[in-house]
């Protein structure tokens, strides 16, 4: 039987980590600041902003959330980026994704300033992450990492298999498992023949968004599931995975809830604080 990759429990081992640096910084004068930016009424999106809030709070850090309009105008938002990019004493610019369709989330990440880009999503944070050389990382794929160093998952010569090529998680995710020497395939909705990639992975990281679709006899004896999915099933939170019967055959998996969510704000605190210290040179 699989053992749990508990994210919860390393979040808050980390965190506490984190309050430390926190309190130093403090005591020097430096508060860290970060500011996101939520387009719209999307539940989801209004729940997560105030899980980071809360989470931010407890470490000591301020979040300031901007709650716009959902007929707000690309322009408007992007002047708003602007007055943050400006001002000294904001450390962190993020956008929550996803937006109204009226506006062209590229053009507001070109506009984050990369040295406030907290959720690493900036055409050259986004770049450097493929150049082997980054400073910030997307806040999923950063826990995500975080997770298999901590419980010793080693990631080189491993055939990695990743559902979902999001700019939020897939894609840059597979920069951060390849560079750890992990062969990675991605896969999507257009996939020939996804079987063939799951039936022969060491890990499996579902990030699609489909309840059940990674059930217990697509994976290969042993492997490791990581569940990105977020997905409400008759008033229930469930990920991709099919979880107790996957978990008989894995050998380590993260349950939903309590796995790759506490990592991912976790993790976007992480570079708030980081850009915080190197916007003051430390
Ligand atoms: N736990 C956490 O911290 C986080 C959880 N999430 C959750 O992860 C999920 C994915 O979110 P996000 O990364 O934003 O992705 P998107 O919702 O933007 O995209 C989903 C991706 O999955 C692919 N996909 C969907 N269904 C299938 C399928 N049946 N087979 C193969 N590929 C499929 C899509 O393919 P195509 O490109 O062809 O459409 C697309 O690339 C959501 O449930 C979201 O709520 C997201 C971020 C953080
Ligand atoms: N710019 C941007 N960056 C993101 O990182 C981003 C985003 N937009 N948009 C939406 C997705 C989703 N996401 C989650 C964060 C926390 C939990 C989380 O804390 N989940 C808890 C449960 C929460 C609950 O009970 O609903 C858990 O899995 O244990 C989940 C999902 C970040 N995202």
């Amino acid at each position: 039987m699989g053992k749990i990759l508990n994210g919860k429990e390393l979040a808050k081992l980390r965190a506490d980590k984190l309050k430390e640096t926190v309190k130093i910084l403090k005591n020097d004068g430096i508060q860290p600041l970060f500011c996101v930016i939520n387009i719209g009424d999307n539940p989801a999106s209004k729940l997560y902003v105030r899980t980071k809030k809360r989470q931010a709070e407890r470490i000591g850090i301020e979040e300031k959330i901007y709650q716009l309009p959902n007929d707000e105008t690309e322009e408007d938002v992007i002047n708003l980026i602007k007055k943050l990019n400006a001002d000294p004493k904001v450390y962190g610019v993020m956008v929550q994704l996803p937006a109204p369709e009226q506006i062209n989330v590229n053009h507001l990440m070109e506009t984050i300033d990369p040295a406030k880009d907290v959720d690493g999503l900036t055409p050259s944070n986004m770049g450097r992450l493929w150049q082997g050389d980054h400073f910030v990382e997307p806040a999923t794929p950063s826990g995500i990492i975080a997770m298999f160093d901590h419980y010793g998952i080693e990631l080189a010569g491993k055939d990695a298999v990743i559902v979902g090529r999001s700019n939020i998680v897939g894609k840059p995710l597979a920069a951060l498992m390849q560079e750890r020497n992990a062969t990675v395939s991605l896969l999507h909705t257009k996939t020939q023949n996804p079987e063939y990639y799951l039936k022969n992975a060491d890990i499996v990281v579902s990030a699609a968004g489909q309840a059940n679709l990674i059930t217990a006899d697509k994976i290969k004896e042993g492997a490791v599931v990581v569940d990105v999915g977020i997905n409400h099933v008759n008033g229930k939170l469930v990920g991709d995975v099919a979880f107790d019967e996957v978990k008989e055959k894995a050998s380590w998996i993260t349950p939903v809830p309590g796995g790759v969510g506490p990592l991912t704000v976790e993790s976007l605190m992480e570079q708030v604080v980081k850009l915080t210290r190197r916007a003051n040179g430390r």
